[in-house]
């Protein structure tokens, strides 16, 4: 079992990552500070776990709240079941909320412990890549609006969270691609090592080695906790955890939530972050094929989505939330490695990539 912490000072909390970690009471318990616990969770992932997880609490009591499964479920209206189980069993501001399931789940449910009663305490135990790998740490909590990703939310940061691989073996490929999107945005943004590392290794990944696929989680988790110890609101550097994010969340608000993963449209994005900043001469030709084959090893699209034009981008991209007085902030790449986040570029470029990369 491997172990790191996201340093938050007095708000501290720790990730355990390993085989059967779901298994463990121990890394449970501790962070349930009384007795009313309430697990929120999917339709998909009730019969698969829910069960396994309320055999770790039966000295609490415990209610569960089933949502329907989906990104287009990751709304205002969703969030209502949750508050209205909360209150049915007359849960204080002493509940806990634990979060059973991939980034849908975590985010409602996080956004839901921020809110209810202005703030209780919430626990992640994520059972997708993605959400193992990104969604489940750094505490961004929230939902959709069908004008914009996640517009409306918060941050609030669990108590801890607990990663077991063992959930991933019921995992859909298509899933597992997309959480292989969000891993490669790590070495992107900030891991030249780990992208050469991925370069090596994504067959292995792909076919789920559990050494691999540990190492990865392990090495994403550990980047990810770095950023948002350096910067837990998003003030400056977090952003980078954005990389491809401005394009891919266009793509998913204009196609309709959840006609392409998450992580799919993130490694659309993350291809067109870097043939802009190849354009803007940062980095190769070279590096951007190289991007390319990784993500198309994983399985992951590299082209937006057939019929979407560059007005479609842009005005999508005009609501993003790091728009600054009214200028778009991107997340490009000066070196494989190496992220920055600027409004300080040739916008002629950018119009000439959509013209360039979008299919209509
Ligand atoms: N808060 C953050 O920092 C952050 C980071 C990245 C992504 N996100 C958000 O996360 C969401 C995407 O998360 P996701 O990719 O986990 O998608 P998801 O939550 O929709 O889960 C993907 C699918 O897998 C199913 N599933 C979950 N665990 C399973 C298991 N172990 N076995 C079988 N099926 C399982 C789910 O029911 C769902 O159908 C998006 O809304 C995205 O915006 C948030
Ligand atoms: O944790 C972060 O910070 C991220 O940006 C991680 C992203 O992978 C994630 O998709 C996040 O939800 C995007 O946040 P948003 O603020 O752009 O909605
Ligand atoms: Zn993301």
């Amino acid at each position: 079992m491997l172990e790191l912490t996201v340093d938050l000072g007095d708000r501290s909390y720790p990730i355990f990552i390993g085989s059967g970690t779901l298994s463990d009471a121990a890394k449970l318990t501790p962070y349930v500070r009384a007795k009313q616990v309430a697990i929120v969770t999917n339709e998909t992932v009730a019969p698969l776990y829910l069960d396994k997880l309320k055999a770790l609490l039966n000295d609490f009591d415990v209610i569960d709240v089933v949502l329907p499964d989906g990104e287009a479920f990751k709304n205002l209206q969703t969030l209502e079941a949750v508050f209205d189980g909360l209150l049915q069993a007359r849960h204080n501001r002493a509940t806990t909320l634990i979060a059973l399931g991939g980034g849908v789940v975590g985010d409602m449910t996080g956004f839901a412990a921020a809110c209810y009663q202005r703030g209780v305490e919430f626990i992640q135990i994520p059972t997708t890549v993605l959400s193992q790998v990104d969604s489940s740490v750094g505490g961004k909590t929230g939902v959709n609006h069908p004008l914009g990703k996640n517009m409306i939310g918060a941050f609030h940061q669990p108590n801890a969270v607990i990663i077991d691989t063992d959930l991933l073996a019921t995992l859909p490929d298509r899933e597992l691609s997309a959480g292989i999107a969000e891993i490669i945005k790590y070495g992107l943004i900030c891991d030249s090592e780990f992208f050469t590392w991925l370069q090596a290794n994504i067959a292995k990944l792909m076919a789920r080695d559990t050494d691999a696929l540990v190492y990865a989680i392990h090495r994403s988790c550990a980047d990810k906790a770095n950023v948002v110890a350096e910067d837990e609101k998003e003030s400056g550097i977090r952003a980078i955890l954005n990389l491809g994010h401005t394009f891919g969340h266009a793509i998913e608000t204009h196609l309709g939530y959840g006609e392409w993963l998450h992580g799919e449209a993130v490694a659309a994005g993350m291809v067109m972050a870097a043939r802009l900043s190849c354009r803007l001469g940062d980095i190769s030709r070279e590096q951007v094929e190289q991007i390319k084959a990784l993500l198309q090893q994983a399985n992951l699209p590299v082209l937006p989505p057939e019929g979407m034009t560059p007005d479609d981008f842009l005005s999508i991209m005009a609501v993003d939330k790091k728009v600054l007085d009214s200028r778009l902030r991107l997340v490009l790449l000066e070196q494989v490695g190496k992220a920055v986040v600027t409004s300080e570029f040739d916008r002629s470029k950018l119009d000439e990539v959509l013209a360039e990369m979008c299919v209509c």
